[in-house]
C-alpha cells in the first residue's frame, strides 16, 4: 500500500532547490515538504517561512516520517542521517562521501531501526544505476562495472580535448554550473568517483570496501604532452572508476585516468554526462548513459527515491546478504602510462615489466605492467610527484 510521506528537507542548494523545482513538474507527486533546514539566512526563491536553521526542528518532529538529506557537509550529513534513522524516519541522501565512509554503519542502522535509506542520486546523478544493480543484476553473471562517475572532471576533460579550453577555466565553468563539489578537489583528484565506486561495489558484489584502501588518482596533473600523446593515438583520456570480478570470488577496484579509443562506449561520453558499462556473462556489455550532475538531473533521482519510499521500497543488499560478498584483492597487474620530466621518479615504480619507453627533451614516458598493490604503496607520493599516470586498458576486460 502507498504510504503518505511528510518530508523534512535538509539543504536548499543546487540539488535541494533542483528537487523542489522538479517536484513542481510532478503533479502526481503525493507528498509534502513540511520544513526545509538550511545553514544560513539569506534571500532565496521561497519565502523565509519555509525555512528553519536547527536540525532538530525536523528530526524531533514526530509528524515528519521522511528526511531528505541534501547538504554539502559529509560530517554533518552523517549526524543528521544517523539521528533520522534512529528516530524511525526513512531517509533519502545524495551524499556519497558520507555514505561511502559509513556504509557498514548505515546498513546496521537500517536493520536496527527497521527503516530504509535510499541514495540513487549519490552515484551518477540521474542514471538509475544503483537500483538496477540491486534488482536486475541480482545474480552471478556480473563481471565488471566500469564508468565515468564524475560529471565535473568529465566536463573539464571534454572542454580540454574538444574545445582546447584551459584546465583552470573549464574547472571554473564546472563550478559555476553547479556540477562541482563545494571542495572541487574531490572531483578532480578522483575522490568523488571513488565514493561512488564504493557504493556501486556494495550493490554489485556485496562488498564494503574502505575508500582509503582503493587506488585513486585524478586529472589535476594532466598536461599538454599527455593530451597530445592521446590525440596522436586517436584516443582520449577519461577519469574511469572500475570494479571487476577476478578468479575465486575476488574483486579489484581503482579510480584512474584512462587512455581509451573509439571502440569503448565511454569514449563518447562528454561534458557532465556519466556513462556506466556493465559487463556480464551471457549478456556481454550493457551501457547506461545520462546526466551525472546538476540541479534537475540529480533532483529527479531524489524524487525517484522519495516515490520508492512511498511504495515501501528498501534495498535488500542481495549480494551481501544472500551470496556472501566478494573479497577485495589488490594484486591485479595493470598496464600504466607514466609521464615524467625527471627520470628519477621511476625509482618509485616497481614495474613487473616495461613495455614501452620514450625519452624526450622535456617530457618522457614509460608504459609497463605494475600491480595495484605496488601503486597503493606510493599512493601519497603519486600526488606529490611531477608526473601524470593513466591506465592504458590493455589489461582490462572493458
Ligand atoms: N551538485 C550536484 O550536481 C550533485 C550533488 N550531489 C550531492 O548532493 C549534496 C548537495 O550538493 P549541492 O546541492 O551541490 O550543494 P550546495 O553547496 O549547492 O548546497 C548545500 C546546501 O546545504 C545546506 N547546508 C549545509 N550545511 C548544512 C547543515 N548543517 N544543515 C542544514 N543545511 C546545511 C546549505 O545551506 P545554505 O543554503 O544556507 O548555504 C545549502 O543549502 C552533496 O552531498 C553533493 O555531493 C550529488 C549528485 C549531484
Ligand atoms: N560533483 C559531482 C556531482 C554529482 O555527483 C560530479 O561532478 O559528478
Amino acid at each position: 500500500m502507498k504510504k503518505k510521506l511528510n518530508i523534512g528537507l535538509f539543504g536548499f542548494g543546487v540539488v535541494g532547490e533542483g528537487l523542489y523545482e522538479v517536484l513542481k513538474t510532478s503533479p502526481a507527486f503525493d507528498a509534502k515538504i513540511t520544513k526545509i533546514c538550511v545553514k544560513n539566512k539569506k534571500p532565496r526563491s521561497l519565502s523565509e517561512d519555509h525555512f528553519c536553521y536547527n536540525a532538530d526542528d525536523i528530526l524531533e518532529d514526530p509528524e515528519i516520517n521522511t528526511v531528505v538529506e541534501l547538504i554539502d557537509n559529509a560530517d554533518q550529513a552523517y549526524e543528521i542521517v544517523k539521528k533520522a534513522l534512529q528516530k524511525g524516519k526513512n531517509v533519502v541522501s545524495a551524499n556519497k562521501k558520507m555514505l561511502a565512509e559509513n556504509l557498514s554503519e548505515m546498513l546496521q542502522l537500517q536493520r536496527d531501526n527497521n527503516v530504509s535509506l535510499l541514495y540513487e542520486a549519490s552515484a551518477c546523478g540521474s542514471i538509475p544505476v544503483i537500483r538496477n544493480l540491486e534488482e536486475y543484476y541480482d545474480n552471478d553473471l556480473l563481471l565488471s562495472v566500469t564508468g565515468i562517475l564524475n560529471g565535473s572532471s568529465n566536463y573539464i576533460l571534454s572542454k580540454i580535448f574538444d574545445h582546447n579550453q584551459s584546465y583552470a577555466s573549464a574547472l571554473k565553468d564546472a563550478q559555476d554550473l553547479g556540477f562541482a563539489e563545494s571542495n572541487p578537489s574531490f572531483d578532480v583528484e578522483g575522490y568523488d568517483s571513488l565514493f561512488k565506486l564504493i557504493i556501486l561495489t556494495l550493490h554489485s558484489f556485496g562488498t564494503v570496501v574502505n575508500p582509503n584502501d582503493v587506488l585513486t588518482y585524478g586529472i589535476s596533473n594532466i598536461s599538454d604532452f599527455d593530451i597530445n600523446y592521446a590525440r596522436e593515438k586517436g584516443q582520449k583520456i577519461k577519469l574511469v572508476a572500475q570494479v571487476e570480478r577476478l578468479e575465486d570470488k575476488n574483486i579489484s577496484l581503482f579510480v584512474l585516468p584512462r587512455l581509451l579509443g573509439k571502440d569503448k562506449h565511454i569514449y563518447s561520453v562528454e561534458d557532465e554526462f556519466n556513462g556506466v558499462v556493465i559487463k556480464g556473462l551471457a549478456y556481454d556489455k550493457q551501457f547506461m548513459f545520462g546526466k551525472g550532475a546538476g540541479a534537475h538531473p540529480t533532483g529527479s533521482a531524489v524524487l525517484s527515491d522519495i516515490t520508492a519510499l512511498a511504495h515501501n521500497y528498501s534495498y535488500e543488499y542481495k549480494k551481501l546478504n544472500y551470496s556472501g560478498g566478494f573479497t577485495y584483492n589488490k594484486d591485479k597487474a595493470i598496464e600504466l602510462y607514466v609521464r615524467y620530466q625527471d627520470k628519477s621518479v621511476l625509482d618509485h615504480f616497481n614495474f613487473d615489466q616495461i613495455n614501452e619507453e620514450y625519452r624526450g627533451p622535456e617530457n618522457s614516458y614509460t608504459i609497463g605492467l605494475i600491480k595495484i598493490s605496488e601503486l597503493l604503496k606510493i599512493q601519497d607520493k603519486l600526488r606529490e610527484l611531477d608526473i601524470f599516470i593513466a591506465i592504458t586498458g590493455s589489461t582490462l576486460n572493458y
